[in-house]
């Protein structure tokens, strides 16, 4: 289980997330939503320890991450899997080596083991015969499919996704939204999806919750979000310019 407990983040004077509270029990897909630069991305920087926040605390299984001993967090490490935005594979290895990489630093498996896993998971993407490509020679979609490859090869309990369907075309949105169905109910694992695809917030996640200001605005399920007559939600689930939420398309229009 996850628990976030009053988490802020502040870079000096910006106060980027301001009290952030929430939990996701095991087996869970968790949505996070909201608008460009309110903290989405942070906030999953702070749950898997690639940043330190201002003060709170990230429990994963009941260690807090935030102020752990370096065995603890590699411990916890271990047991996650990260979806970065960019895919951020490794340029100058292949797309076996890429998957193969957390294997090789956080299992005791030997070369024919590793080779099998990453057939496995690669299959498990449907990605076919790209073993011996570099990431440069696939197209985006494949990229995140072999992103996916290598997060879930040492079969981690918990994967974080940043903005898995970003950049795709709508077939190929769906299609990773299925996978990481496939990947719940196969290999039982407990996600959070940081994404601004509704259709795929809906159709993938146990749970939604909004970020705004740096507060979590909205807690419901994809029925609840769907049907909220919160103001800052229906904005942004409609997609309109127009209400609470302030974008640079308000600010450009005001000063006509
Ligand atoms: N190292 C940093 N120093 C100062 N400010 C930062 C730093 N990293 C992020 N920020 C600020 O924190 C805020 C939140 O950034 P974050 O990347 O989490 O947004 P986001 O909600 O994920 O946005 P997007 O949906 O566009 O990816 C932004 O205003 C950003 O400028």
């Amino acid at each position: 289980m996850i628990k976030v407990k009053d988490l802020h983040k502040q870079f000096g004077f910006k106060h980027v997330l301001c009290g952030i509270n929430f939990e996701v029990r095991d087996g869970e897909t968790l949505a996070i939503i909201g608008s460009s630069g309110t903290g989405k991305s942070i906030l999953l920087k702070n749950i898997v320890g690639l940043i330190k926040p201002t003060s709170g605390a990230v429990y994963i299984d009941g260690v807090n991450v935030t102020n752990c001993s370096a065995e603890e967090l590699m411990n916890t490490h271990k047991k996650t899997g990260y979806v970065f935005q960019e895919s951020a594979l490794f340029d100058s290895m292949t797309i076996f080596e890429n998957v193969a990489f957390g294997l090789k630093m956080l299992t005791k498996y030997n070369e024919e083991e590793i080779s099998q896993r990453v057939s496995q998971c690669l299959k498990m993407v449907g990605l076919k015969n790209v073993e011996r490509l570099k990431p440069s020679e696939l197209s985006g979609g494949m990229k995140k499919r072999a992103a996916l490859a290598r997060a879930i090869a040492y079969q981690p309990k918990y994967i974080f996704y940043d903005e898995p369907t970003t950049g795709l075309d709508p077939i190929m949105s769906d299609a990773i939204s299925d996978l990481i169905i496939n990947l719940r109910e196969n290999l039982k694992v407990t996600s959070i999806v940081v994404t601004h695809d509704m259709k795929s917030a809906y159709k993938i996640a146990d749970r939604i919750i909004m970020l705004y200001k740096g507060e979590v605005v909205f807690e419901g399920t994809p029925q609840e979000t769907k049907k909220t007559k919160n103001p800052v939600v229906r904005q942004f689930v409609e997609g309109s310019s127009h209400g609470p939420i302030q974008t640079e398309r308000n600010f450009e229009m005001d000063g006509l």
